[in-house]
């Protein structure tokens, strides 16, 4: 029997990208899609939604009339929207494969507390090509991080309501490990006025809001005479809706526990 998908936040840009990219393959299929209470895509067909053949299944605007259990939900929405949910998927037994940026650290906890219960994976980012970018940057954090000024730079769209980027807080992490240090400890968030000179062994961060920028993030490492940069640029939305459909086809074979894009990736 194929999987049942929920999609969460239906209406937003990856939401619809999710039911896209559903549509490209048939292991896994499209049960329920909701946004919004009086969201203005609630009631439309999903495949009215992005600009295909009618599917059935119309968005909703209430999860818990829509979800049926096993269910693996995957999550583009809001840290809200996504606490909200949670109940929800408790009782019906279901999973979630989440993306949702810009949790704090008790909205954080609360979704560890659910994988208890559940099998969730959680994602800052659903490339692949970043998840080699945060182990490259790790590795060169561990060789270049006594010489090295350490800069994280993310350019968005200008409709991205968190920042940093959780990708570019997630690189950041993976460049912590690197040095063997928390992130909180070493983090200049932002910079204005008489800051001063750059401090020694500090992680910097600047986020660019512009235009249609899909998603991108540079690693630097600045140093006398020379410089490297690794950088990621993800030029469609599709990359990210791709990865996660792929996640929740492998996690409905999981047990309750949390989950990291790496764990399937392997
Ligand atoms: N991990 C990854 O690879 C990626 C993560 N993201 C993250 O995903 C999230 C969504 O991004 P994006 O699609 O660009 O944002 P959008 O604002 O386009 O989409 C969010 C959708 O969720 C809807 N929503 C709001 N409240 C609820 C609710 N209570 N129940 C259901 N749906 C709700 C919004 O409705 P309305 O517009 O009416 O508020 C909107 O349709 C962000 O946190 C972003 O950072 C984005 C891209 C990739
Ligand atoms: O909001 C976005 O668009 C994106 N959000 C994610 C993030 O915060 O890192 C991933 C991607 O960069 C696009």
């Amino acid at each position: 029997m194929s999987t049942k998908i929920c999609v969460l936040g239906a209406g937003g840009r990856m939401g619809q990208s999710v039911i896209r990219a559903l549509f490209e393959q048939s292991a896994l299929v499209l049960s329920a899609a909701v946004d919004r209470p009086d969201g203005e895509v609630v009631g439309k067909d999903c495949g009215a939604l992005i600009g295909q053949d009618r599917t059935g299944v119309s968005v909703s605007d209430d999860l818990a009339a829509h979800l049926e259990p096993q269910t693996v939900v995957i999550d583009f929405s809001s840290p809200d929207a996504l606490m909200a949910a949670l109940p929800v998927l408790e009782s019906r037994d279901c999973a979630l494969v989440t993306g949702t940026t810009g949790l704090d650290a008790a909205q954080a906890e609360r979704l560890d507390a659910a994988s208890q219960r559940i099998p969730v994976l959680r994602s800052d980012n659903f490339s692949v090509g970043v998840a080699l970018m945060r182990a490259l940057a790790q590795r060169a954090a561990e060789v270049l991080g006594e010489q090295a000024d350490i800069e994280i730079i993310e350019a968005h769209h200008r409709r991205k309501v968190d920042a940093p980027s959780g990708t570019a807080l997630a690189v950041g992490r993976s460049v912590a490990q690197g040095l063997g240090i928390e992130l909180d400890s070493v983090a200049d968030w932002t910079r204005h006025g008489q800051v001063g000179p750059r401090g020694d062994g500090r992680v910097g961060f600047s986020v660019i809001r512009g235009g249609d920028i899909v998603g991108e993030h540079t690693a630097l490492f600045a140093m006398a005479g020379e410089r490297l940069e690794i950088t990621h640029k993800a030029t469609d939305r599709m990359i990210f809706a791709r990865g996660a459909v792929r996640a929740a086809g492998w996690l409905a074979a999981q047990d309750a526990g949390l989950y990291a894009l790496e764990d399937l990736l392997g």
